[in-house]
This record gives structure tokens, sequence and C-alpha cells, in this order.
């Protein structure tokens, strides 16, 4: 028996929504039951001043679901011996993808994943890249295998994709799994992170799906595409908006759900947003900042400062979906340990 645990979210960061968050546990690794009551804003909050939107705070949900994990983790190493182990291969100098690598590294540590990981020059060959995916493919102390993206341009990335056997695939972009994931009636052996978490936020904050209008940002293989498979799976009504699309926010202003993975920083502006809509933003965009010791900090795609105004929920950048990527990655993780040596 998992312990039902009582989160007390007694103050949000924007200060005027207080929920409280009762966790029933991970049942199956692929849908966890929450229950979440609202508990109506402090009246001084709704004097005067327009209440903002609940901040859906991925960054807790992502350690609550790694906290459970760490004690799945360590019963499946005293019952069955089994310690999942998650490799990931970094191509090139990326400065982004380097520190999302190093982030990942440390969440295996804190849950008791291990983590194996290659870095590979910018320069090298396709060859090297695929003979590294092979043996790990083989390593039995390996169940899953993640190809940071974007890959150096001189590489296929299909052709890189294809060879992660789909067992290991936690990333779920292998086109097996995307194909599956494609089809009613098809389960894939796992859900790309990404959109995992952002459809793991919404049901934690208990945001209706079913019959929906939920609105796309972006059509990348690793997020939009996937994101819109997802919301339909949901039985959402999905439209996917891109880069070339003539009058996005006409298509947006009808969303009850926006997810926002276009890459442009602040550009759903307020004047998009349907009043109350929920709102999940993919975006990391770096944007220059003297006063952050990096010299830069994340922003989203979504302009926080209007949309928190006129959505009732929204996640923050960083702290939404960034956190909930990597714990759906830790997830996918432990699904497959578990799937490979039958222990349950
Ligand atoms: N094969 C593959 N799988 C991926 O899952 C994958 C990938 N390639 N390429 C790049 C994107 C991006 N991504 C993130 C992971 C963690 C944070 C993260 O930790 N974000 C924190 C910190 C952000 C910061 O300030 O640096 C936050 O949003 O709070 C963000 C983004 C995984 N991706
Ligand atoms: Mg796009």
């Amino acid at each position: 028996m998992i312990p039902l645990r009582l989160l007390l979210f007694s103050k949000l960061p924007n200060g005027a929504v207080r929920s409280i968050y009762s966790n029933f546990g991970i049942q199956n690794p692929n849908l966890t039951t929450t229950i979440i009551t609202h508990v109506p804003p402090p009246s001084s909050a709704s004097m005067g001043t327009k209440v903002s939107a609940m901040v859906i705070d991925g960054k807790s949900v992502a350690e609550d679901i790694q906290d459970k994990l760490t004690v799945e983790i360590s019963r499946m190493k005293n019952k069955f011996g089994v310690v999942p182990g998650l490799a990931v291969i970094l191509v090139g100098d990326r400065k982004d993808s380097a520190s999302y690598v190093h982030n990942k590294k440390e969440a295996c540590e804190s849950v008791g994943i291990n983590s194996y990981e290659v870095c590979l020059p910018q320069d090298c060959r396709e060859e090297e890249l695929l003979m590294h995916i092979s043996s790990f493919n083989d390593d039995p102390s390996v169940h899953g295998i993640l190809v940071q993206l974007p890959l150096p341009s001189h590489m296929n990335e299909r052709n890189i994709l294809n060879a992660v056997c789909i067992e290991k695939d936690v990333d779920g972009l292998h086109p097996l799994n995307i194909g599956r994931l494609a089809m009613s009636g098809r389960e894939p052996l796992f859900l790309p992170c990404t959109p995992k978490g952002c459809i793991e936020l919404l049901h934690r904050y208990n945001v209706d799906i079913k019959g929906k209008n939920a609105v796309v940002i972006g059509r990348s293989n690793i997020v939009g595409m996937p994101a819109a498979l997802l919301l339909q799976r949901e039985d959402a009504s999905v439209s996917v908006v891109h880069s070339r699309t003539k009058n996005p926010e006409e298509i947006t202003k009808q969303a009850d759900i926006i997810i926002s993975a276009a890459g442009k920083p602040n550009m759903v502006r307020g004047s998009w947003i349907k009043p109350g809509a929920v709102l999940i933003d993919v975006g990391i965009n770096p944007v220059e900042d003297s006063t952050d010791p990096r010299g830069y900090r994340m922003v989203g795609d979504i302009c926080y400062e209007e949309a928190c105004k006129i959505a009732s929920a929204i996640t923050p950048v960083p702290g939404g979906v960034g956190p909930m990527t990597i714990a759906m990655l830790l997830l996918n993780t432990v699904t497959s340990a578990k799937r490979i040596h039958n222990c349950n």
C-alpha cells in the first residue's frame, strides 16, 4: 500500500490561490490519480484587483513523482535486485543541451537510477553514434536510451531514432512508438516525455480535457505533433497552429487549453487568449539578462504578465513543464526496467 499523502500549497507564487492537493500515489505508472480541491482565494486578493491565474506548479508535481519513484526503485532493488539504468547520449557542445543532460543525470542520481553518459564531439560520424546506440541496446543494465536532440546537421535524425530498440525508447520518439500513438487501439510502449508531462499536469490540476477545444502551437516531432495526438486520445478537439498559420490568434482565442511549443519568447500575447483558458507553456527561450549569474534567463512562449490576468491556470517558466519532462523520463525508465525484468 502506498501511503496517502497530503500536500498543502498554502501560498502559491502569485499568492492568490490556495489549493489542497491530495495524492493517492502512483498505482499505474501511466495513470496517476489525483484529487485537487481548490479553496477560494482569500477575499483580500479578489477585492478591487483582478484575481490572477492559478500557477500550475510543475516543479512540485515533478518532486512528488520523483519521491514516489525513489520508493519504488528501492523496492525493485530489494525485491528483485533490479536497478533501472538510463543511457544519455549527447553529441556536440550546445550549452542548453549540456545543461538539460546535466539536469537529467542529477535527477537519475536523486531517485536511484543508474545513469550512463556518452558525450561525442560535434563532428562525430553518424556510424560512431550508431555504434554507441547499438551497444546500449545490447546492454542488460540499460533500460532506457535517450539521444539528446537536436543532433548536428550532418546527422540523419530519423536513422538515429530508428536505431534505438523500441523496448528502450524512453523518449517515445521511435517511429513505431509514434505510429502506435497515432492509431486508436494501439498502445505505444512509451509516451514522449514532454507531451506526457503536459497531460499529467492537466490531470493533476483536474482540468477537463474531454470535448474541449485544445490548440497546440508548433508541430515539432518532439513536442507539438505528439502533444496533439495525446490530446486527441484524451478526447479533446485539437487544432495545430504553426509558423505558416495565418492569424494564429484567431484560433488560439477559441482554445480552452493551449499547449505552446513554438520556441518564440513571449509570442502568445494576452489578446490571443480566451478568458479562463488553461495554458501549458513548453517554451524555454533564453533571453539576455545581466542580473542573472548565467547572463541569461529562460522565458516561455507565452507572455506571462499578460496571460496570468486572463487565463484560469498557467505553467511558469522555469518551474513548469521542464521539470515534468525529466520526471516523465525517469518514470518511463522505471516502467521499462519493470517490463524488461517482469517485476511488479
Ligand atoms: N531526445 C530528447 N529528449 C528530450 O526530452 C529533450 C531533448 N531531446 N532535447 C531538448 C528538450 C528540452 N528538454 C528539457 C529538459 C529539462 C528542462 C529543465 O530542466 N528545465 C528547468 C530549468 C530550466 C533552466 O533554467 O535552465 C525548468 O524549466 O524549470 C528543460 C528542457 C528536454 N528535451
Ligand atoms: Mg513551429
